[in-house]
């Protein structure tokens, strides 16, 4: 399991940026990191790691004390891999061997066996043979991430690990490796500005602001009882509004045109997005944003129905 107690650091005396994280994660769980540019994601992904030395408390992995690099030659804990965003990879040698770099030369028939079944979880077995440096972006991220699975470690940490690859590989890669990890076992602590990498893949979310742990649950949870609209802002275009006096967050698929109500809104824009529209109106001298099947006109008059519970 892994224990982060009470930790605090910041990279100068005066700007703390980890302020008393407190939280566990258990063998083979993934946990997602959220929270807006600039709280402390990779900063806490290095803390895990044993890349900057902490203030204050302490990081186990099982009875292993994580030591920063006031203690170590070679910062980084042995057992976990990270994988930082800008990949660190031999850029002269091809992908297959990039992979390899980590494994025995002593094994190579396991070796061969190992990088193939890698080179198959980023979908990139045809790319075995080309030099790292003629890939694209998103295929160098999908290579980072095959070499740190290749020594199996306890515990991977993925510094927004798609951010560089298209929808369509994304999703797949998504898939193939968090059903790889959770067979193997290992845990995982993704960093990440993508609700899917949350919503669909993670067992815990953690959501950071100013400095602090906002929220710690299962995502499911989180998602359909945002705590604030900073929370349920991850996840949509929320609305934050005032209906018959009350304050309420409501996702777009909570609000919904119906052909009668005592809710009128006048239509204020409409964007085209692939198998819905959202559309903007004002309700009440609130703009709010809805999804709806179809486009709508501008200066439409339309009656609104709310779904209150989030
Ligand atoms: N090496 C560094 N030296 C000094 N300050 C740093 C350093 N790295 C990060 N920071 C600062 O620490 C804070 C947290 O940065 P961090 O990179 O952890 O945020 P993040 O949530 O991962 O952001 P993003 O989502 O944009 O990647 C920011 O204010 C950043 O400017």
């Amino acid at each position: 399991m892994l224990q982060v107690n009470n930790i605090t650091f910041g990279y100068s005396k005066k700007k703390i940026v980890l302020n008393s994280f407190n939280f566990t994660l258990n063998e083979g769980e993934h946990l997602c990191v959220m929270g807006e540019s600039g709280c402390g994601k990779s900063t806490l992904l290095k803390a895990i790691y044993g890349l900057v030395n902490l203030k204050n408390g302490t990081i186990f992995w099982k009875e292993n004390k994580v030591l920063g690099p006031k203690f170590h030659l070679v910062p980084g804990m042995d057992f976990f891999k990270y994988v930082a965003q800008d990949f660190d990879l031999m850029p002269y040698t091809s992908v297959s061997e990039n992979i390899k770099k980590f494994l025995s030369r002593f094994y190579p028939e396991e070796s061969e066996k190992r990088t193939q079944e890698l080179l198959d979880v980023i979908e990139m077995k045809p790319f075995a043979n080309t030099k790292v440096k003629n890939l694209s972006g998103g295929q160098k991220q999908r290579v980072a991430i095959a070499r740190a699975l290749a020594n199996e470690p306890e515990l991977l940490l993925l510094d927004e690990p798609f951010s560089q690859i298209d929808n369509f590989k994304k999703n797949a890669l998504r898939r193939n490796l968090f059903t790889y990890l959770k067979e193997k076992n290992i845990a995982c602590i993704v960093a990440t500005h993508d609700k899917n990498d949350a919503l669909s893949f993670a067992d815990q979310l953690i959501v950071i602001r100013n400095n602090k742990i906002l929220v710690k649950d299962a995502p499911k949870e989180i998602y359909k009882n945002p705590k604030e609209k900073y929370v349920a802002a991850l996840f949509d275009d929320v609305n934050e509004i005032t209906i018959h006096g009350k304050n309420v967050l409501l996702y777009p698929h909570h609000i919904k045109v119906v052909e009668k109500s005592n809710l009128p809104a006048i239509v204020l824009n409409t964007y085209f997005k692939g198998s819905y529209w959202l559309i903007e109106a004002e309700f009440e001298n609130q703009n709010i944003f809805f999804n709806n099947p179809v486009a709508l006109q501008k200066g439409e008059t339309i009656a609104l129905s709310f779904i209150e519970s989030v």
